[in-house]
């Protein structure tokens, strides 16, 4: 991939992040490395802590021990070059696509606005209300909020979730040319492997508080769908997903399903 990268992603260093809720130690001292502009998958059994990793990168939440950090800074100080999308697009009703856009913006803000649309493709639909949206177009205009602040890290939590299987293939390829053009470090948390590996440059599986597996994606971009090496890729996360889930069923009993 040799597209030129319009800004730089920030590179993220975690130390010993521990994250407990009451007795609930949800991150167990996790230690984790990010090269700037690299795309990161999370994966991982619900509850497993992975919003909680993506709330704590946000600097929505702060961690009971350790450190965050972009290259020597805390993350905290340069929370402004980080967005974060989510699996609604949580437009404001009562204000056009282009003012949802443009929101928190100053000075010549519409042209940005207008530019952040055409890149997701909606550029003629500036005008109208979110509630003439689908679902799809809504992720769009969301996208294109956090695209107009050219943010230096992108924090996807499962943004594609409620999205019809065909949408979401397209904006699996939308999101992925604009983090090619742009050149943000992206975390994607999100429960279909097939996604994380079609997307990432790595998968993480988050177990027991740490990082369980670490899979680097080595497959050439663009990637071809159904491609054979990405179906082993995914059955081999799937697989170390599944063992961990035996060993702690096996007081339970069994379901089959036809
Ligand atoms: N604000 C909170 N207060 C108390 N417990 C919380 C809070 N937020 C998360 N938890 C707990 O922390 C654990 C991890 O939650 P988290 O939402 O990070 O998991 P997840 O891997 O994203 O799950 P899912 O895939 O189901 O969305 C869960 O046991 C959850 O109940």
């Amino acid at each position: 991939m040799n597209t030129a990268r319009l800004n730089q992603g920030i590179p993220l260093l975690l130390n010993g992040v521990s994250k407990r809720y009451g007795n609930n130690l949800v991150l167990n001292a996790l230690d984790l490395h990010i090269a700037a502009g690299q795309f990161i998958a999370v994966v991982g059994r619900s509850g497993g802590g992975k919003s909680t990793l993506l709330r704590l990168l946000a600097g929505l939440e702060s961690p009971n021990g350790g450190a965050l950090l972009a290259g020597n800074t805390p993350l905290a100080e340069i929370q402004h070059d980080t967005r974060m999308m989510f699996q609604d697009a949580r437009l404001l009703p009562w204000k056009s696509v282009i003012d949802n856009v443009g929101l928190g913006l100053k000075g010549r803000w519409r042209e940005a606005a207008q530019q952040a649309l055409q890149s997701v493709g909606l550029e003629h639909r500036a005008s109208e209300w979110p509630a003439a949206l689908s679902g799809g177009q809504k992720q769009r205009v969301a996208l294109a909020r956090a695209l107009v602040h050219q943010p230096g890290l992108l924090l996807l939590d499962e943004p594609l979730g409620a999205l019809d299987a065909l949408t979401r293939l397209e904006m699996q390829a939308l999101i992925t040319e604009l983090w090619q053009r742009y050149g943000f470090t992206v975390v994607l948390v999100t429960h279909d492997v097939s996604e994380a590996v079609a997307m990432a440059d790595r998968v993480l599986l988050i177990e027991e508080g740490k990082i369980g597996l670490d899979l680097a994606i080595d497959v050439p971009r663009p990637r071809r769908l159904g491609s054979v090496r990405l179906a082993e890729l995914e059955e081999e996360v799937l697989n170390r997903v599944m063992k961990r889930g035996e060993s702690e069923a096996t007081a339970l009993p069994r379901t089959r399903h036809a």
